[in-house]
């Protein structure tokens, strides 16, 4: 499913009225009707079912009076209580305010203090509200009587419909700037709003339903939107299925340079995640004076020794042997806890030039691209690169707090400027190419934001894409595999989820992805 920025929303709004002749109207229709069906799915038979619609002056707001003209058709006992400067009012909310006014549907306009007693004991009273505040015409900070009413919605404990996107949502962003509306569902329109997906927008959106109001599917299915939701068809197609008469030396064969003193775990993490992953076999090059350590850590994992510069630390003089043992390899994974040591950024720099295999750069190996996009693009194949936010702000010299105010742009221009896949971590995990696409994923929960969760999606890309994906596919099918198994070690109890738990849940995940 595609997922839809504000400004393509409206680009496909007007190309449904210039190009189709769909008047606006019609479509204001088409997203009434539906929130009513909603209503009845909240509430069940309509007759005498109190419901109060809070409409803002905008297109929102007429959506909402059109959802209470078919629900007082169905025998619903409506309200209908106004926010906002009435004469700003649009043409075709207000035609439908017109009906309802015609209709004789109760209105009430909120504008003093007394107004809000009035809302109080009409909430108290009713069994389900519909939210038509505020849609994708909202951005920034709620003014105060939104604030209030939102925050009287929120405390009655009724049923909410909100229409298109939770009021003090942003549509673009998820941001919610003081209070936005907490509904127990959201029928978004036309497609759904990007603002939906990412946090704390996401946590608001209760249940969410999509109807395309009548919009001509081809005018939603337009390549230029590019965002796209990861789902389980997806993947199930992009993951192959294991033949009977395979062997190890066919399954993917990994090699992974990771860990310095004091982070040992992460290169466990990684090299368990690949086999996990269903890789053949995995290899873990590390400084030699850790190696002892590993062969002790890890039994499925061959281990190799490189020369160091000091202890643990890897510099120069490992290239010749990390470059030679690559070429054994159908895939790199580099950085994952490897220090920071000057010495060891020259050695993942130039190997990064030099060896001709796919990369999966991590951690370290991303921080040692910190203001070098063009050194990066000096890579012979087209790198994927997992940063969490904290990585990708370092990279790109901006807060994490600027970031997230325009995450997908920001990603996008990465992606472009470095010429590589950027696998974005964060609650709602993103992949994005250097041509603009951008892939969000479904599956994942708030327990997987534990240490060395990010280890466990690097080997997990490492091993799809060393069998056989396409790095374009290798890390969609990745970040949605390694969600998938987060999911599962969730139901054990999601607060106490260790990175370990998603590396064992990977195999039961991935037979559950491909099931048919
Ligand atoms: N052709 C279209 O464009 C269609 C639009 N539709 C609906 O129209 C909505 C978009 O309509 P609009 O563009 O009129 O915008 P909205 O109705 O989403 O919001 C506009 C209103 O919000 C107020 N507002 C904006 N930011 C605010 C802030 N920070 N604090 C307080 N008030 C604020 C504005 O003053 C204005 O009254 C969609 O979300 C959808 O629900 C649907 O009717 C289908 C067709
Ligand atoms: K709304």
């Amino acid at each position: 499913m595609k997922v839809i920025t504000v400004a393509k929303m409206r680009e496909v709004d007007s190309a449904a009225m210039e190009q189709y002749g769909i008047p606006a109207v019609a479509l204001m229709e088409n997203a009434g009707t539906e929130a009513a069906k909603l209503v009845e799915k909240l509430v069940g038979n309509l007759k005498n079912k109190k419901i109060c619609i809070f409409s803002g002056s905008g297109n929102n707001g007429g959506d909402g009076f059109v959802a209470a003209r078919h629900l007082s058709n169905r025998g619903a006992r409506v309200k209908i209580f106004l926010l906002g400067n009435i004469d700003h009012i649009t043409d075709e909310a207000k035609i439908n305010l017109e009906i309802v006014e015609n209709m004789n549907i109760d209105i009430l306009q909120l504008v003093t203090e007394r107004d809000w007693d009035k809302v109080q004991v009409a909430l108290a009273f009713s069994d389900c509200l519909v939210d038509a505040l505020l849609g994708t015409g909202f951005k920034g900070n709620l003014t105060e009587p939104l604030e209030q009413i939102i925050q009287m919605i929120n405390n009655s404990g009724k049923k909410v419909l909100s229409i298109d996107l939770p009021s003090g949502v942003e549509a673009d962003t998820g941001n919610v700037a003081s209070v936005a509306v907490k509904a127990s569902m959201t029928l978004s329109l036309g497609l759904a709003k990007v603002g939906l997906l990412f946090y704390p927008g996401a946590q608001m959106t209760g249940e969410l339903f999509v109807d395309d109001i009548g919009i001509p599917s081809v005018l939603l299915e337009d390549s230029k939107i590019n965002q796209t939701l990861i789902d389980l068809e997806m993947v199930r197609r992009l993951l192959v299925k294991r033949s009977p008469d395979v062997h190890k030396g066919i399954c993917g064969r990994v090699l992974v340079i990771a860990g310095s003193p004091g982070l040992t775990g992460a290169a466990a993490l990684v090299t368990k995640a690949a086999l996990r992953s269903g890789a053949g076999v995995v290899t873990l090059a590390v400084a030699k004076s850790l190696h002892d350590i590993f062969e002790v850590k890890l039994t499925e994992v061959m281990t190799v020794s490189l020369p160091e510069i000091d202890t643990g630390i890897l510099g120069l003089s490992a290239l010749p042997k990390l470059l030679e043992l690559a070429q054994q390899y159908d895939v790199v994974e580099i950085g994952s806890g490897l220090g920071r040591n000057p010495a060891t950024v020259e050695l993942i720099q130039e190997f990064v030039r030099q060896t001709d295999r796919q990369l999966i750069l991590d951690a370290d190996a991303i921080n040692a691209y910190h203001g070098k996009a063009l050194s990066l693009k000096e890579a012979q194949i087209m790198p994927i690169l997992t940063p969490h936010l904290g990585e990708l702000a370092t990279l790109l010299n901006l807060s994490i707090e600027e970031i997230k105010e325009d995450l997908l742009e920001i990603s996008r221009r990465a992606a472009a400027e470095y010429n590589a896949i950027f696998v974005v971590k964060s609650a709602k995990t993103i992949v994005v190419y250097p041509d603009g696409n951008i892939y969000i994923t479904t599956t994942g929960n708030a327990g997987m934001a534990t240490a060395g969760s990010g280890d466990v999606l690097a080997g997990t890309i490492s091993a799809l894409s060393a069998q056989g994906l396409l790095s374009y596919t290798a890390a969609i099918a990745g970040v949605y595999l390694h969600g998938f198994a987060g999911d599962l070690a969730a139901r054990a109890g999601m607060s106490g989820i260790i990175a370990s738990d998603i590396v064992n849940a990977i195999p039961s995940a991935r037979f559950g992805i491909e099931a048919e």
